[in-house]
C-alpha cells in the first residue's frame, strides 16, 4: 500500500469513528433521563390500549375538561391537535389549571402503584395526561411545568416512538420510546432540556405520570374553597333577601326508585320456557357446570376493564356463576341471579369465598331498586326468552338497575354460527326460535341421579347414547338485532361477534 493510500485509509477510518461516535452520542439520553423497557408487557398494553381508546371515546361524558379535543385552529392547521384525557391535573398549553377532571381510573391508578414498586417513582403518581396521537401527529418542544414535581414518567403504547430532546449548545438526543416502556424525566432532562416527538408514523398513546407539587395544590385547593364560599355568600343573601326558609337539600329527600311494577311481559312466565328452559337447567345443572366453569376471554377482558374495587356487579342469569372470577377478581361485589335453582345453588357453592351473593330471580323483573349498580352483565340469557316484549323488558331491566354512566355487556346466541373449529357447540340454525337438543349423560363425572331424576315431561331416552335429551328453546339473534335493541335503551359504545354470540357493549345514559 502506497503511502498516499495508507493516509487515505486513515482518514476513512477516523471518519467512520468519528460518524460511530456522534452516531452513539446522539443517542445517549441526556442527564436525568432513564429509559426502561418492558414495564408492561405486551397484554398489558393491548389492555390498557383498548380501555383507554374505550374511555375516549365516550370521553365527552366524562367529568369536567378530564377529555380535551385540542381543537384550537392554530393547532389543527399544524397537526398538534391530538386528543387528551386528563386525569388529576388539568394542563392547558402547557398551563397548569385548577379545573375538575377525574382522578385516575383503577387501571392507571395500578401503573402507577407498579411505577412505585419499581423504584422509577417515590410517591405514587396522582395525576395522568393521556395523549393519543394520530397519524402524524405530534407534539412541539416543550418543558413540563415546573408545578410538576420531578420525575416525570411517560409509559408508550400502541406504537413505537422516538423523543427528541433539545439544549442549546449542546448535541440534540434522539430515544427510541419501544411500547411498554417507561421513560422517566428527572434534574437536567426535565427542567434544562426541551424534549418534543415528531409526527407519529403510526397511532400512538402515551401516559404522562406525575404529580403537582405540594404549593400547587395547596393554592388550588383555596382558590376552590374561596370560589365556593363566595358562591355560597351569595345564595344565602338571595335567600335572605327573598325571606324564604332554606330548600331541604334533593339528595336527602330522595328516595331510591322501586323496582316498577309488573306487566303483561313481566307478570307470567310463558310455558315454553318453564318447560324448555327453567327446567332443562334444573335438571342438566351439574353436568352443566361439569363444562362450563369460567367466562369468555372477552367478557373477562370487560369485566377486568369495568369492575374495579367497590363496584357493584349485577349478573344477571348467571348461570352456575361461570363469571364470578372475573366480576370480582378486582374486588367488586357482585350480586348474580338466576331463574334456575340448581344452578344457583351451584353458583353458591362454588363462590362463597368471594365477594359474591347469588339469588333466583327474573332478568324480566329484577328484584333491585334502580340506580343501584355500576356494571351489569347479561350474557346468553336474552335468547332463552321466547317473545319480543320480554328480550326487550330483560334488557331494560339490566339497564334500570345500573347508575347513569354504568356499563352493561349483553351476549345473544346468533343465528350466524361460523364453520369448523371456531363454532365450539357445534350447532347451526335454519330459524331463529330453534328447540335445541342438550344430551344429559347418565353416566361419567358430573351425573347427578337427583337432579336428573327431575327432568321435564318432554324429556325421551336415547339408548345408543346412553342419555336423556333435553331440549332448550332458544330465539338466535340475527345480525343487527341485538345492536337495535340495546340502541333504543342506552349508548352502544361496542357490538361485535364472539363464541357464537352477538355482543353489545353500551353505556347507560
Ligand atoms: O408523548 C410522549 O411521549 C411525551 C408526552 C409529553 O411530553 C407530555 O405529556 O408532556
Ligand atoms: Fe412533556
Amino acid at each position: 500500500m502506497s503511502h498516499q493510500q495508507r493516509r487515505a485509509c486513515i482518514a476513512a477510518g477516523a471518519a467512520a469513528a468519528a460518524a460511530l461516535l456522534y452516531w452513539y452520542r446522539r443517542r445517549q439520553p441526556p442527564e436525568g433521563a432513564t429509559l426502561l423497557e418492558a414495564v408492561l408487557d405486551e397484554e398489558e398494553c393491548e389492555t390498557l390500549e383498548t380501555l383507554l381508546r374505550d374511555l375516549l371515546r365516550n370521553g365527552s361524558s366524562l367529568p369536567g375538561k378530564t377529555y380535551s379535543p385540542v381543537t384550537a385552529p392554530a393547532f389543527k392547521k399544524r397537526n398538534q391537535s391530538r386528543e387528551t384525557l386528563q386525569f388529576g391535573a388539568y394542563v392547558d398549553k402547557n398551563r397548569v389549571q385548577n379545573a375538575a377532571v377525574a382522578p385516575l381510573p383503577p387501571a392507571l391508578l395500578r401503573v402507577a402503584r407498579r411505577l412505585k414498586k419499581l423504584g422509577v417513582v417515590q410517591s405514587v403518581p396522582d395525576a395522568c395526561c393521556v395523549n393519543f396521537y394520530g397519524q402524524g401527529q405530534w407534539l412541539p418542544d416543550h418543558v413540563d411545568s415546573k408545578k410538576f414535581e420531578r420525575p416525570l414518567v411517560t409509559v408508550s403504547l400502541g406504537s413505537e416512538q422516538c423523543v427528541v430532546f433539545r439544549r442549546r449548545g449542546y448535541l440534540a438526543r434522539r430515544i427510541r420510546l419501544p411500547v411498554g416502556s417507561a421513560l422517566r424525566l428527572g434534574g437536567d432532562a426535565a427542567n434544562d432540556w426541551t424534549h418534543g416527538l415528531p409526527p407519529a408514523t403510526r397511532p400512538r398513546i402515551s401516559l404522562t405520570f406525575r404529580r403537582l407539587n405540594a404549593e400547587t395544590k395547596r393554592h388550588f385547593a383555596d382558590e376552590t374553597k374561596a370560589i365556593k364560599e363566595r358562591r355560597d355568600a351569595k345564595k344565602a343573601l338571595k335567600r335572605q333577601q327573598r325571606n324564604k326558609p332554606p330548600k331541604p337539600s334533593v339528595r336527602a329527600e330522595r328516595r331510591p326508585e322501586a323496582a316498577p311494577l309488573p306487566s303483561e311481559a313481566t307478570d307470567k312466565t310463558p310455558s315454553i320456557e318453564l318447560e324448555h328452559v327453567r327446567s332443562v337447567y334444573n335438571a342438566i345443572a351439574p353436568q352443566w357446570h361439569g363444562t362450563r366453569y369460567k367466562a369468555w376471554p372477552r367478557v373477562a377482558k370487560f369485566c377486568l376493564m369495568n369492575c374495579g374495587a367497590g363496584a357493584l356487579v349485577a349478573d344477571v342469569g348467571c348461570g352456575n356463576g361461570k363469571m364470578a372470577d372475573a366480576a370480582c377478581r378486582r374486588g367488586a361485589f357482585t350480586i348474580a341471579c338466576d331463574t334456575s335453582d340448581a344452578l344457583i345453588d351451584i353458583a353458591h357453592t362454588t363462590h362463597k369465598d368471594k365477594r359474591y351473593e347469588c339469588l333466583v330471580a327474573d332478568g324480566v323483573r329484577l328484584p333491585y331498586r334502580s340506580g343501584a349498580f355500576d356494571v351489569a352483565l347479561n350474557i346468553a340469557v336474552l335468547h332463552h326468552l321466547s317473545t319480543a316484549e320480554r328480550r326487550v323488558q330483560c334488557i331494560r331491566e339490566t339497564l334500570r338497575i345500573l347508575k347513569p354512566g354504568g356499563r352493561a355487556l349483553f351476549y345473544a346466541w346468533a343465528k350466524e354460527q361460523k364453520n369448523g373449529s371456531e363454532n365450539r357447540s357445534g350447532h347451526q340454525f335454519d330459524s331463529t326460535d330453534v328447540l335445541v337438543p342438550f344430551h344429559l349423560r347418565e353416566h361419567g363425572p358430573h351425573y347427578n341421579k337427583e337432579t336428573a331424576r327431575q327432568c321435564p315431561a318432554h324429556a325421551v331416552r336415547d339408548e345408543r347414547k346412553n342419555a336423556t335429551v333435553l331440549k332448550r328453546y332458544c330465539h338466535v339473534f340475527a345480525e343487527g338485532e341485538l345492536r337495535g335493541l340495546v340502541a333504543g335503551a342506552a349508548r352502544v359504545d361496542e357490538c361485535y361477534y364472539d363464541e357464537g354470540n352477538w355482543a353489545v357493549a353500551c353505556t347507560k345514559l
